[in-house]
């Protein structure tokens, strides 16, 4: 009678865990469990009790381990990880609750604890016949863990290979930086703790979260309608995160929601990493309120100016959060820049850091103007109070400067004549390197038409600091960005073209390592700069 019963039940769960109703699926293995354990603390009369608590024993165990499986594919992982410990109690080297338990901790980036579980399943009798499957998540769990550690991360491949097939599997990984107050800029911001160069890995990430869809052309009357779906989409997703899991909510709320950020405390980075928190699962109700006022500070779109999505559509729109990367303010003369590679955000600088630098990004355009930029910033809903905002508005009130802007607002003036305007008006007033560099990018879009003209480069090309050394400028001042390596590129191309120099394009391939990483290697750079100038 009892074993008829358990029987029936454990027949109505695998037909649901065959089905994929995990649900439904998890509803019965807890029926079975409670059976189980009922049966286990009552005596019962039978010629073999040695056999019958064995079997009792066996089937508590599996039922555990089959309810982790079906709570980890609704990505339920804190209460799948406590299912696999309970079969593991009970049996030690039980191989499909040990095979859950490394799938998840792969899952949450704990690549070590992840690899001591498959060692351990292939010493289960029952993982005969699955050795293969094993050895490939052990072999997985060994790159993820070197690249965690080193930063060495290598896209080149599937660059070349025109991102065909799926996007490479990617750990995560901490390099050298730390949180701090930022005393430029207010709040915490995210700070290099060593020189770096530019390309170098600082940090990968995985969105906690994403949104993505397919948008209309803005004004388009179904474009509003379409991106609140694709944020409704995203923030329940981040509900659901903070509910399922104890670890995500509490560094959720490390967060600014954008209030008193002076006030708020400064985490430490071994916070952030996997493997640094004890598996204990601790349950917070996710206070709703709060996560949105988060959301509305920190999420991030991937077609900023300084993102680059490798390998998707370039139809399809994202948001999404990534909690490390939200330390990180914005600057109009960022120094780090970031490619997305399906979920996860690998963030780079953009130029060369000095060690104790503020590490930052544009949230927004930053080559064109002082006045534009600060419409930009009023719409993100602080002023910026960065270097070269303060340097601008120093200079901004310069007449001359203003000409320039009337001009490129109105249209109508020869631009090459208001480069040349401008490099005189630089010299006038001895203006340093990076000083240049802040100028010549905020008025970049004329810059970079003259560059682009034949006809203009005739007139004044003889009278103008070459492409080479202006991109440079920009570039030092700025970091790298695609707009400027592209009006390089397309100079060098040009030029190698005509059997002539190539000296562009060795420039723009160094200030390429500032744009696409040192995950990619030097061909790989080639051939995304190439793609760049083909799509342009
Ligand atoms: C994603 S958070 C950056 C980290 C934040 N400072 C913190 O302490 O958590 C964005 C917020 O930081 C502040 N912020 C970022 N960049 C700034 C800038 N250039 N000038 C002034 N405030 C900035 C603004 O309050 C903004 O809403």
């Amino acid at each position: 009678m009892e074993e008829e019963m358990l029987q029936q039940l454990r027949s109505k769960a695998t037909e649901l865990l065959l089905r994929e109703e995990w649900i439904q699926a998890i509803n019965v293995y807890s029926q079975l469990i409670s059976l189980c354990q009922q049966n286990l603390s009552q005596p019962h009369q039978t010629s073999d009790p040695a056999d019958r608590l064995s079997k009792l024993h066996k089937s508590l165990s599996l039922a555990f381990s089959n309810r982790a499986d079906a709570r980890s594919r609704l990505r339920d992982f804190d209460v799948a990880i406590e299912d696999c410990e309970r079969a593991l109690e009970i049996e030690g080297t039980h191989y499909k609750a040990l095979l859950c338990k490394g799938k998840i901790l792969l899952n949450l980036n704990r690549y070590s604890d992840a690899s001591h579980c498959f060692q351990k399943a292939l010493f289960d009798n029952q993982s005969n016949g699955s050795s293969e499957t094993l050895q490939g998540y052990l072999d997985r769990c060994k790159k993820l863990e070197f690249q965690s550690k080193t930063g060495a991360f290598d896209l080149s491949e599937w660059v070349l290979n025109g991102f065909k097939g799926k996007s490479p599997e990617l750990a995560e990984f901490i390099g050298s930086v730390e949180i701090k107050r930022s005393e430029n800029i207010g709040g915490r911001g995210l700070f290099t703790t060593k020189n770096v160069e530019a390309g170098t890995l600082l940090f990968v990430t995985r969105a906690v979260a994403t949104g993505r869809g397919i948008l209309p052309e803005p004004g388009e009357d179904a474009d509003e309608s379409a991106r609140l779906v694709m944020w409704k989409d995203f923030i329940d997703k981040i509900v659901e995160a903070s509910m399922k899991c104890g670890r995500t909510y509490r560094l959720i709320c490390t967060l600014s929601s954008g209030e008193r950020e002076e006030d708020l405390g400064v985490p430490d980075i071994s916070l952030f990493r996997p493997e640094a928190d004890e598996l204990v699962f601790t349950k917070e109700k996710p206070d709703m309120g709060k996560i949105l006022s988060i959301l509305d500070v920190n999420s991030l779109t991937e077609d900023a100016i300084s993102a680059t999505v490798l390998g998707r559509n370039k139809e399809y729109s994202g948001v999404g959060l990534w909690i490390l990367a939200s330390f990180i303010n914005h600057s109009c003369n960022p120094n780090a820049r970031r490619l997305h590679v399906g979920d996860h955000m690998m963030v780079h600088a953009s130029r060369d850091i000095k060690a104790g630098e503020e590490i930052t990004f544009a949230y927004f355009d930053v080559l064109v103007p002082l006045r534009k930029r600060r419409e930009m910033s009023k719409t993100w809903g602080f002023q910026c109070n960065c270097k070269r905002c303060r340097f601008e508005e120093v200079f901004g009130c310069r007449e001359e400067l203003r000409e320039i802007e009337m001009v490129l607002e109105f249209g109508g003036s020869d631009k090459g004549a208001l480069v040349f305007k401008l490099e005189e008006w630089m010299k006038k007033w001895v203006a340093k390197g990076k000083e240049k560099g802040y100028l010549r990018a905020s008025f970049w879009a004329m810059y970079s038409e003259v560059f682009k003209s034949e006809k203009s480069m005739r007139r004044w090309g003889r009278r103008m600091p070459a492409i080479g050394a202006v991109a440079e400028n920009v570039a030092e001042a700025v970091g790298a960005d695609e707009r400027v390596v592209q009006t390089m590129a397309a100079e060098g191309l040009r030029k190698s073209s005509d059997g002539g120099s190539t000296a562009e394009m060795e420039r723009a391939m160094k200030l390429g390592r500032g744009i696409c990483s040192k995950a990619m290697k030097k061909q790989a750079t080639r051939a995304y700069l190439e793609l760049c100038l083909v799509q342009d």
